[in-house]
């Protein structure tokens, strides 16, 4: 088991493993016993195969109360956010209770927006069990969707610590694989060339050993942790960590959310910076997605025009610009603003690349 700090305003660990629910035990007893009340607040489908092991390294059962949401992205929504909040005040919770939230990225999202509005904040726990949670439970982005954008409801709320129990990806699909390596390899390509051909050269992800996947995690949870400890707000490099999302996210809000997976988004929209970017590894990248099942063929459905009206409202624009997050290199990234004609015909370039492929 690892274990490393988030040096932010208010400091907290994270600890990855497996047996990461140990740590409860060993070093939250305090926050547990001060807490009047504790929530369980699960995704249905992580509860259906897990909430009896969470509970078991659980004790305080007599203030424990839990809450299931629907499972996945179709839990950011304001109705899920509303009946997050009735469930705590109808179950008594105060400024001294404690919320878990126990899922993948979705619920993260959704649950530490809960936790960080409710009596306008109180702490919450992150248990991660999907692989691109190694992204999401840390950093204390939370959010919910809006039908014109991804994330666009939130806020910043670090979570006052991340249990990390590799145990639980046990039983994650293969889709769900996929879709966490491609904010693994955004790590990658954001700060490591070495780590990057590594990467690369895994040509059917479910194949990694468990050894392989706890180094990738840790390698990953270490880049988002360095940039966070120096941009907690984002109004510099933090930015970095948006590689890939800016199509991305455009992506998921018109293919409707949830239809696609956040990962499987992302690399399309690596393949897109990394084409406006003029690097290096694209056809390797294109090779890589398209061994490992990467859904790239979709791009077809998507006019650049309707994209371009979503990414002009990216967190990262203003003004109706079209921003950004490019690569000198691997391992250097930075922000541009790129012209709409330019930006149009590199998007027509990749379909191109994409359409030759005979997916
Ligand atoms: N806050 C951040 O910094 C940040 C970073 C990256 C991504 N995100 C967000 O995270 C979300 C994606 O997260 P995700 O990929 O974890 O997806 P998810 O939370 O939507 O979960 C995907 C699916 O996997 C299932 N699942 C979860 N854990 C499982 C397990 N152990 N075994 C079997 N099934 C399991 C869920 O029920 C769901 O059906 C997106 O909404 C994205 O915007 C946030
Ligand atoms: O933590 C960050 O900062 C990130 O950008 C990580 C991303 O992987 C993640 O998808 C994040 O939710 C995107 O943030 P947003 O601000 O673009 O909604
Ligand atoms: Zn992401």
């Amino acid at each position: 088991m690892t274990m490393l700090t988030v040096e932010a305003a208010n400091p907290y660990k994270v600890h990855i493993g497996h047996g990461a629910l140990n740590a409860f035990d060993e070093s939250y007893r305090e926050l547990f016993a001060g807490a009047d009340k504790i929530a369980i607040i699960a995704d249905a489908q992580v509860a259906a195969l897990h909430l009896d092991h969470l509970k078991a390294s659980l004790d305080f059962a007599d203030k424990l109360a839990v809450k299931e949401i629907p499972a996945g992205e179709q839990s950011k929504s304001m109705e899920t956010f509303m009946e997050c909040q009735s469930f705590l005040l109808e179950n008594d919770f105060s400024r001294k209770s404690l919320v878990l939230a126990f899922g993948g990225g979705a619920t993260g999202d959704v649950v530490g927006f809960v936790a960080s509005t409710f009596m306008r904040g109180i702490s919450y726990i992150q248990i991660p069990t999907t692989i691109l949670a190694h992204d999401s439970a840390v950093g204390g982005k939370t959010a919910i969707n809006h039908a014109l954008g991804k994330n666009m409801i939130g806020t910043f709320h670090q979570p006052a610590a991340v249990i990390y129990d590799t145990y639980f990806l046990e039983t994650l699909p293969d889709k769900e694989i996929r879709s966490g390596m491609a904010e693994v390899i955004k790590h990658a390509f954001i700060s490591n060339e070495n780590w990057l051909l590594e990467l690369l050269a895994v040509k059917n992800l479910p194949e990694m050993s468990k050894e392989q996947l706890a180094v990738n995690l840790e390698r990953g949870i270490a880049v988002k942790a360095a940039i966070v400890e120096e941009d907690e707000f984002e109004s510099g490099v933090r930015k970095f960590l948006n590689f890939g999302h800016t199509l991305a996210h455009a992506i998921e809000a018109l293919s409707g959310y949830g239809k696609i997976t956040h990962g499987e988004a992302v690399a399309i929209g690596m393949a897109y910076a990394l084409e406006l970017s003029g690097h290096k590894k694209l056809p390797e990248f294109l090779e890589w997605c398209l061994f490992n099942g990467y859904p790239l063929e979709i791009i077809e459905n998507f006019s650049f025009e309707k994209l371009a009206g979503i990414m002009k409202k990216d967190k990262k624009s203003s003004g109706g610009l079209l921003n950004f997050v490019l690569l000198k290199e691997t391992g250097r990234p930075f922000m541009a603003t790129i012209d709409e004609k330019e930006a149009e015909k590199a998007y027509d370039a990749l379909r191109s690349k994409i359409g030759e492929m005979h997916i």
